[in-house]
């Protein structure tokens, strides 16, 4: 029958690398020695809905549970994680999950993710461990054409402070930036000073590799914030380059993509088809929900996506075993023999081109015996 929009089925090869991709996350994650987290799939409204997470409501997939309270199929992991550990002791902590988010505003419904999140530890550690634990991982599953991207939520709204936008004007604007909608940032900000307009609509234009961190810095030469983002920026670059990433670039244009987003800001693009790999950032104010000041930064790979772009080996010997229902148990029992490949049994064969080997079953001084052809 049908599915809804957004609903998928999936088979074959795309599970296979699903599960091999959640296979190497374990392990990578795990030698990296974060601690594994799962949450529960349906949760409070409120936990993504509250002022500081700011996640909308209209995007979920919820109902009302029978005392009236809005529960919802979880739209995303790291406010689920917040929640989760927020009673926990305050030290250095790293945390690792796998499982869907349900959110209506992306293409598929159920987006399969795998992820870290850092809490309480030196912010230039944490992003540079979510850094190079994505790199590390890209590696292992065999992902080599991807950038890395990297952009700041502050300075946006740095740019925009001396407008006094109120919150609706500054989402519109926010949102006419994430579109890198020139037309619409001009159109919003018409009566407004047009330094300011046209320093946003620069900003548009301001990706690419480290010599728009050079240009910017002539650019905001007198203003110090901006330039210690950009020195930021710049010292995550270097590391990621002193480990052997050759693709980094910035977006200095670039708005935050989920409202708690606070500071650094990382994508993975795969180079091939620039659909996004991996996604996070910095995001300490969330935890101000629990009167908690602390440093927290991560991110998340979309597992579907992953599994799209691996490369698929079909590494494994397929064999098949011609069988009839008399001798069905001989072949079952030769799978034994066969232990690395992947073994069919049939009774005819209509396609033999599929298979590498192919055996009979055959009988031999009153025993039966299989044998290859
Ligand atoms: N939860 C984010 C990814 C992320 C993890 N940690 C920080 N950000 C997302 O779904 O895009």
């Amino acid at each position: 029958m049908f599915l809804p929009a957004g609903s998928q089925d999936e088979t074959g090869v795309q599970i296979a690398n699903r599960l091999k991709a959640s296979e190497i996350f374990r392990k990578v994650s795990e030698k990296r020695n974060f601690k594994a987290i799962s949450t529960p799939v349906v949760e409070y409204a409120h936990t993504f809905t509250n002022e500081i997470a700011g996640m909308d409501l209209q995007s979920m997939l919820k109902w009302f549970n029978s005392e009236g309270e809005i529960e919802v199929l979880r739209p995303d992991w790291t406010a689920a994680v917040a929640r989760a550990i927020a009673k926990q002791h305050q030290s250095f902590q790293k945390w690792s999950y796998q499982g869907s988010v349900f959110r209506m505003d992306k293409d598929g419904t159920e987006n399969r993710q795998a992820g870290i999140e850092i809490v309480h530890a030196d912010p230039f550690l944490g992003e540079s461990e979510c850094l190079l634990t994505a790199i590390q991982y890209l590696k292992e599953i065999g992902l080599e054409e991807y950038v890395i991207e990297l952009g700041h939520t502050a300075i946006f709204e740095q740019i925009i402070k001396p407008l006094k936008l109120d919150l609706k004007e500054e989402e519109a604007l926010r949102m006419a930036m994430h579109d890198k909608r020139m037309d619409l940032v001009e159109e919003l900000l018409s009566n407004y000073p047009e330094e300011i307009k046209d320093a946003l609509v620069q900003l548009i234009d301001a990706y690419g590799g480290s010599d728009v961190i050079t240009h910017y810095e002539h650019v905001w030469a007198n203003q110090p914030e901006l330039l210690a983002i950009l020195q930021h920026i710049r010292q995550l670059i270097n590391l990621l380059e002193a480990t052997g990433v050759s693709e980094v670039i910035v977006d200095l244009g670039r708005v935050k993509n989920l409202p708690y987003y606070d500071g650094i800001m990382f994508r993975g693009f795969v180079t091939t088809d620039g659909s996004t790999c991996f996604s996070g950032g910095r995001y300490d104010r969330l935890y101000k929900q629990f009167e908690q000041e602390t440093s927290a930064v991560g991110l998340a790979f979309d597992v579907d996506q992953l599994a799209l772009h691996m490369e698929t080996k079909d590494s494994l010997t397929k064999a098949c075993i011609i069988a009839t229902p008399e001798t069905h148990s001989i072949a079952e029992k030769y799978r034994e023999d066969l232990p690395e490949d992947i073994v069919d049994i049939q009774y005819h064969v209509h396609n033999e081109a599929i298979y590498s080997a192919i055996y009979t079953v055959i009988l031999d001084n009153n025993q039966y015996k299989v044998v290859k052809r």
